[in-house]
């Protein structure tokens, strides 16, 4: 049994828009996405999320909701990632360029699902309409989801 890694993610949402940052290092290099990583050790699951999106793109977010649970599993590695999903519909600050992430506003209607994760297209239409779901992909590869479930869920565990 090796330990499931957990991760958050964030978007800043407004009626008819959602901010996105265009990866510029690392995992998911060259996708656009919400704002998150690694949850340090010492830190809860909504600190880190908090922290991640002040460190790649200056705001603060005011009303955190957490509204997604995603499972990760790559062919041939033994570890899980958890991504703790959350929206703020309400944040301080102005958004700014980080060394990990290009912020820019995109309307909810062109919302760029060629150039994102493959997976995003299947559960950004439950986030958009504001419903809360749990996931489950396994990819080959970064490119290619083998299989995976998806649900809308009432809460998260
Ligand atoms: N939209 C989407 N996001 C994903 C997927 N898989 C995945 O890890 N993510 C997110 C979760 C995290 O927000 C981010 C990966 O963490 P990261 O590399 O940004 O971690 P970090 O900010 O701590 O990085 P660093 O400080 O160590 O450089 O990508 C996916 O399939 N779709
Ligand atoms: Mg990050
Ligand atoms: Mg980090």
């Amino acid at each position: 049994m090796v330990a499931n890694k957990l991760l958050t993610l964030v978007f800043v949402r407004e009626p008819t828009r959602i901010l996105l940052g265009l990866k510029k290092r690392g995992f998911g290099m060259g996708r656009w996405n919400g704002f998150g990583g690694k949850v340090e050790t010492g830190e809860t699951i909504i600190q880190a999320a908090l922290r991640e999106l002040q460190e790649e793109s200056g705001l603060k977010a005011k009303n955190l909701q957490e509204v997604g649970l995603l499972k990760f599993e790559f062919v041939g590695d033994p570890q899980l990632l958890e991504v703790h999903v959350f929206t703020s519909s309400e944040y301080e600050g102005k958004p700014t360029e980080s060394s990990e992430m290009k912020p820019q506003w995109y309307d909810i209607d062109s919302i760029p699902f060629d150039k994102m994760w493959p997976d995003d297209k299947w559960w950004f239409p439950l986030l958009l309409k504001g419903s809360k779901f749990s996931g489950y992909f396994l990819f080959e590869g970064h490119d290619d989801v083998l299989n995976y479930t998806l649900e809308e869920v009432d809460s998260l565990n």
